[in-house]
């Protein structure tokens, strides 16, 4: 194990199951497919792309990228967009997709930015929910995990843009993010 992380969350083969459930739940409510995935980058990478491989419909991917965390293991509350997406919405079936809900700052804001783009369907998928730790109003429509209010990285989740490639998630040791 990592010497930063306390304790492992989810394990590999936990995650790995998750992620098969909540494909074959969207793939539910859009059997016919055309399903355009959006990723929120950076956190989101590594569950898109597991998702994605794990849906035997036709999918399409694109990506925003926002950040309001930085380099902190705290929210600054302000969200800022650095990428917008590629391609048009408008009538489409898009999910969101991204690997965690804290506060909801960050889903709260995208979700409004792009249900005023006029999608047929939007919805929200996210890997893990710290619902003690909610301020904003959102709610996801696939949950993979809620989980307690501990700093966690792995899975894509980062401390300091460190930590994404662990394949667990794991808590990370306070004093790893105390000292900063
Ligand atoms: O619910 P919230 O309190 O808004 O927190 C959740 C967001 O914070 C993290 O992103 P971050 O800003 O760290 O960017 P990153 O994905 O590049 O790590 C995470 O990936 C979510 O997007
Ligand atoms: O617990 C977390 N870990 C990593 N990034 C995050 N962004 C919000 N919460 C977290
Ligand atoms: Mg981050």
């Amino acid at each position: 194990m990592n010497e930063a992380i306390r304790e492992i969350l989810l394990t590999e083969e936990e995650i790995k199951n998750k992620v098969r459930e909540l494909s074959n739940q969207i793939i539910k409510d859009f059997p016919d497919g055309d399903v355009i995935l959006i990723g929120i980058l950076k956190g989101s990478v590594i569950f898109v792309a597991d998702l994605m491989r794990s849906m035997n419909i036709n999918v399409t991917m694109d990506f925003m990228a926002v950040s309001s965390y930085g380099m902190s293991s705290n929210t600054s509350g302000i969200v800022r967009i650095l990428k917008d997406l590629d391609f048009d919405i408008e009538d489409k079936d898009v999910v969101i997709v991204e690997d965690i809900i804290d506060t909801g700052t960050t889903l709260k804001y995208l979700y409004e930015y792009l249900k005023a783009r006029n999608p047929r369907n939007l919805k929200i998928c996210c890997l893990l929910d710290k619902a003690d730790r909610r301020k904003a109003d959102i709610k996801a429509d696939y949950i993979g995990f809620s989980i307690p209010d501990e700093f966690v990285v792995g899975y894509g989740l980062d401390y300091a843009e460190k930590f994404r490639n662990l394949p667990y998630i794991g808590i990370l040791k306070e004093e790893v993010y105390k000292k900063d």
